[in-house]
């Protein structure tokens, strides 16, 4: 019998998902937390939270504490975690639980000992952290433990993770701390630039999943945006075209295809070799952006796939960590 609830973490920009060991996902939540600002008293985290975003009163303010994702406010992030964690009931066990948390590659060592910290002053008993492009091609059930190359680009909210693993380590990566918020900002700013309309982010999120593309689709779409115009000041309704905002986010997206390419440039001969058979597997919810896989195979020349459940990746690979203890040992770079 286990004394403890395990549980794996992917501790996201956008999202916060809690993987408990022989239950699978068990929270998916955005990782917002709402606040009072006098008191500095939490009031929502989560959904809820998500749901004040642009829309609170002068007194409570939606914060996001993950920033390029990395922790940009310590104590908001442990209460996110520390509510996180208590959903999921894993401190009822006898013992605390052991936690294994998904980190951005390339984050620094202070920005992981903030992270194990937070896990920590949230109710862990024992913290590993996994770079989160190795939990997320464990996730997209790439085979990272066989002396094949495999590639994986993860697309998430502040960060796009791209590497090459094989037996069980990273042998190149890039983190670029641009992805799929940088998109939303290009939205605003392209309205506002072009329409004198100034929208919210939830807005500019909205329009991407609805109408954004990476790639021309086969037939124009429009949708009906509401903002506030900057001249007059007052609410104003528009029709934006999937076009319009392709060009809007053709900045943030040639970075990501820069970073894709750079790797491959970066990738032993042997390796680059399978994954020119292989291809190159996208996740993060950045993946699920209309016509991305048609981009990366366009600009690499290589095969593209997206995995099953890109935003669930980096979670399921935790949890595949925490469920195979021999996994554990073998991958690389794990640290405690
Ligand atoms: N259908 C969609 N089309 C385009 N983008 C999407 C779609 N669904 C979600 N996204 C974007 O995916 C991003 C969130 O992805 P994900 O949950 O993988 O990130 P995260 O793990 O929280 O972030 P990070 O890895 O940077 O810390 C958001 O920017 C969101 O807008």
């Amino acid at each position: 019998m286990n004394l403890s609830k395990d549980i794996g973490i992917d501790l996201g920009t956008a999202n916060t998902l809690v993987f408990v060991r022989g239950k699978g996902i068990v929270v998916s939540e955005p990782s917002v937390v709402a606040i009072d600002r006098d008191s500095k008293k939490v009031l929502a985290v989560g959904a809820e939270a998500k749901r004040m975003v642009g829309r609170t009163p002068g007194n409570i303010i939606a914060i996001r504490p993950m920033k390029d994702g990395v922790i940009a406010d310590f104590d908001i992030t442990q209460a996110m975690l520390k509510y996180f964690i208590g959903k999921t009931n894993a401190r009822s066990g006898i013992r605390k639980p052991m936690v294994v948390v998904g980190v951005p590659s390339g984050v620094t060592e202070v920005e992981k000992r903030a992270v194990e910290e937070a896990t920590f002053q949230a109710g862990a008993r024992e913290v590993h952290l996994v770079e989160e492009p190795m939990a997320a091609a464990i996730g997209a059930g790439l085979p990272v433990e066989e002396p094949t190359g495999s590639m994986i680009v993860d697309i998430g909210g502040g960060t796009t993770d791209v590497a090459i693993i094989s037996l069980g380590g990273i042998v190149t990566s890039k983190n670029l701390r641009i992805a799929g918020d940088e998109m939303d900002e290009s939205i605003i700013s392209y309205i506002k630039r072009e329409y004198n309309l100034m929208i919210g982010e939830r807005t500019a999120e909205e329009i991407k999943i609805t109408i954004g593309s990476a790639y021309p689709k086969p037939k124009e779409e429009t949708m009906e945006i509401r903002g506030r115009d900057l001249i007059t000041g007052l609410p104003k309704t528009l029709k934006i075209s999937s076009t319009e905002i392709m060009e809007a986010m053709k900045e943030p997206i040639s970075a990501i295809i820069d970073a894709i390419k750079s790797t491959l440039e970066r990738t032993p001969p042997e390796l680059a070799a399978d994954i020119m058979d292989k291809g190159i597997m996208l996740a993060g919810g950045g993946a699920l952006l209309d016509g991305i896989d048609k981009l990366v195979k366009q600009e690499t020349g290589m095969p593209v796939e997206i995995a099953e459940s890109p935003l669930d990746c980096v979670a399921l690979g935790t949890g595949k960590i925490l469920e195979e203890v021999n996994l554990f040992k073998r991958i690389s770079g794990m640290s405690k």
